[in-house]
């Protein structure tokens, strides 16, 4: 399978003279990681009324789960570096908040992408839609000059209203050892109203680039319009289930991956929260199907909250040491080799296991504090 593990030798003039990745004291390369779309501001509505306001975009969950989650590096005692480029308007009003501050957007003059998601007052079912979305406003989009002239040992491509041109990816792939696309930065449509609707991927400029993506995520309702059988040859498809979990497939094989419990208030991000998730478990040397329990471990935590999540300190400890234990010391990070380990490994159930004592502690931090996430359910009826 074409994986993209090493940085894409198809270059262009001057390309070669990019700085590669600092190494680090014990003489690995920097795993630092590029994180491409744009923050939005998110209005949630159910039955008419304003329920909740918060910062949204994909790239706000991304960060702030890629900088709880990732490996920290030993001599450092930090996770490794992610660089985000993502852009708003002046008008932003999330610039102090976690994920914004440790990682500011470039100013346009155009207003901050907004999102209007009207929430359904009944339940959702396995392919409906759990909310409709509306972009009210649209921040430009971001361009190949907007990213920084280095390469990366991975990059996301996490765009949420059309923001990452097929020439701004193409050019992540260059710079970039290992790309994961979510693929609702791919297919989504806008009509003249704003309400978001999908697009075949085939039928798209980003079709082509596919075979020179690592991973692409997409959620069930997405999933058709990305064409699995077709996708699979080309790179691995991870296809999440919300409380299911999700599924992997690849060229030649793929999985079931289990869920986490968790007390859905809000489910916007959880795919997000996924995919980065996952990023950080291929970070920590797993395989693409174990890593993809990480990813439902951030994905039930997006849920319990509303807006971008708070890690309790507890939990993430929780998270680490069950990583730490399972991982054997020298495992080189997945997302650094040459090709990718896509199967489950023989320590699978045991690190769900772990995983699942660190969800206990995330549902007793949300019950002991219901406040948490800035004002309640947005979800039950
Ligand atoms: N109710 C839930 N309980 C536990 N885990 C959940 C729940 N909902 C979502 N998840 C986790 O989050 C992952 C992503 O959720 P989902 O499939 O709903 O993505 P999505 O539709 O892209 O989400 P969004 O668009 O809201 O970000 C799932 O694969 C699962 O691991
Ligand atoms: O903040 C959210 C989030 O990033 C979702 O993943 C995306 O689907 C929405 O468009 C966005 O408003």
């Amino acid at each position: 399978m074409p994986l993209a593990a090493e940085p894409d030798d198809a270059r262009e003039e001057g390309e070669d003279q990019l700085q590669l990745p600092t190494t680090t004291t014990n003489g690995g390369p920097a795993l630092e990681g590029l994180v491409v779309g744009s923050y939005c501001h998110d209005v949630l509505i159910r039955g008419g009324r304003v329920v909740g306001e918060t910062l949204g975009g994909a790239a706000a969950f991304v960060s702030n789960v890629l900088d709880a989650a990732s490996p920290q590096h030993d001599a450092l005692d930090e996770p490794p570096p992610v660089v985000v480029v993502a852009k708003v308007g002046h008008d932003f009003v999330y610039a102090s908040a976690p994920a914004p501050a440790r990682h500011p957007p470039l100013l346009c003059a155009s207003p901050t992408t907004s999102f209007h998601a009207q929430f359904s007052e009944t339940a959702a079912s396995a392919h409906a839609p759990d909310r409709e979305l509306r972009r009210v406003r649209a921040c430009d989009p971001i361009c190949p000059a907007d990213l920084p002239d280095r390469r990366f040992a991975y990059g996301l491509a996490v765009g949420v209203a059309g923001e990452v041109l097929p020439e701004t990816l193409e050019r992540m792939i260059r710079l970039c050892r290992a790309v994961l696309v979510d693929a609702q930065a791919l297919i989504r449509t806008f009509d003249g109203d704003g309400a978001v609707g999908h697009v075949a991927l085939g039928d798209t400029p980003y079709a082509r680039l596919l075979p020179r993506v690592a991973f692409i995520k997409a959620s069930s309702e997405e999933a058709p319009y990305v064409g699995v059988e077709t996708a699979r040859r080309w790179c691995c498809v991870i296809v999440t289930e919300g409380r299911n979990g999700c599924r992997l497939y690849w060229d030649g094989g793929e999985a079931r991956v289990a869920p986490f419990p968790a007390v859905q208030v809000d489910p916007t991000g959880a795919g997000d929260s996924f995919l980065a998730g996952f990023a950080a478990g291929l970070l920590w040397g797993l395989s693409a199907t174990d890593a993809a329990l990480l990813g439902n471990f951030f994905g039930a935590a997006a849920v319990s909250q509303v807006g971008v999540p708070t890690f309790h300190p507890k939990m993430l400890q929780a998270v680490r040491e069950t990583l730490e234990e399972k991982i054997t010391k020298g495992s080189s990070p997945c997302i650094n080799g040459i090709t990718f380990t896509f199967e489950r490994s023989n320590m699978h159930d045991e690190l769900h296991a772990g995983l699942q004592e660190a969800a206990r502690l995330m549902s007793e931090q949300q019950q002991a504090d219901p406040a948490n996430g800035h004002g309640g359910d947005i979800c039950s009826t």
